[in-house]
């Protein structure tokens, strides 16, 4: 699928309520906190932490789950490579317009091409690109299996799983990485928990 432009003869309109107005309207910034990370390495649970916690604050946010925009947005696209490009460009865009809307757009997808996620990360300022790596090793994520698929992928029953037969390349320079602690996975509040303090230090939480 291409990502070149189709269309001409088209103009930029600028609406007279801009970013600054909707975010004084919020008292929060607009941004975008990605996480990626390998199937069943807890993407969905911490997002839909962070949800709960950004809204007991007083904070809107909007989680773009992988699973749940493949049951619409993106339920033409399949796992070869470019439909995974596709995938990832498409959330990039509806992150960035959330992100413009003054919402603290939280997208959780496996994401596992760090081309793909950088062009997300050049659609926005760089500040407002928050990449959360969700650092678990594999074989902690096949022993969870919630889905069955890590199963199904090592019996050859699906094919270019993430992990097993295609590939995740970790992120070079993200902004939060979340591993385990001697052994132990922090719990889905201290994750979201350190999310939240990064977002406050770097003044997203007020305007
Ligand atoms: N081949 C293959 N590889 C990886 N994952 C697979 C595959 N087939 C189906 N699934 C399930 O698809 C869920 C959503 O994937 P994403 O949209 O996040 O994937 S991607 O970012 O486009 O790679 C993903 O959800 P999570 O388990 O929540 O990560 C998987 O359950
Ligand atoms: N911090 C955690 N500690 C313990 N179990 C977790 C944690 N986060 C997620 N899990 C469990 O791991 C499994 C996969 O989590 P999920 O959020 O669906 O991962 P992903 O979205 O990356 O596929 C689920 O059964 C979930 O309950």
């Amino acid at each position: 699928m291409s990502t070149l432009s189709n269309s001409t003869n088209i103009f930029w309109q600028e609406c007279q309520v801009g970013k600054p107005d909707r975010q004084k309207l919020l008292n929060q910034k607009g941004c975008v906190v990605w996480i990626t990370g390998l199937s069943g390495s807890g993407k969905s649970t911490l997002a839909f932490s962070l949800g709960r916690e950004l809204h007991s604050r007083g904070k809107l946010s909007y989680v773009l789950d992988g699973d749940n925009l493949r049951h619409g947005l993106n339920k033409d696209l399949g796992f070869k490579p470019e439909d995974r490009t596709e995938n990832i460009r498409r959330t990039g865009e509806v992150a960035k317009l959330f992100a413009d809307a003054g919402l603290i757009c939280v997208a959780s997808l496996i994401s596992p091409y760090r081309r793909d996620r950088d062009t997300c990360r050049a659609m926005l300022p760089d500040a407002n690109f928050i990449e959360v790596f969700m650092n678990m090793p594999l074989e902690l994520c096949e022993a969870r299996d919630p889905k069955g698929l890590y199963k199904l992928a090592r019996a050859g029953k699906i094919k270019g799983f993430t992990g097993i037969d295609d590939p995740y390349e970790p992120p070079v320079n993200c902004e939060i990485e979340l591993k385990q602690e001697n052994g132990i996975c922090p719990t889905p509040t201290l994750m979201a928990g350190k999310v939240v303090t990064y977002l406050e230090e770097k003044g997203f939480l007020e305007f």
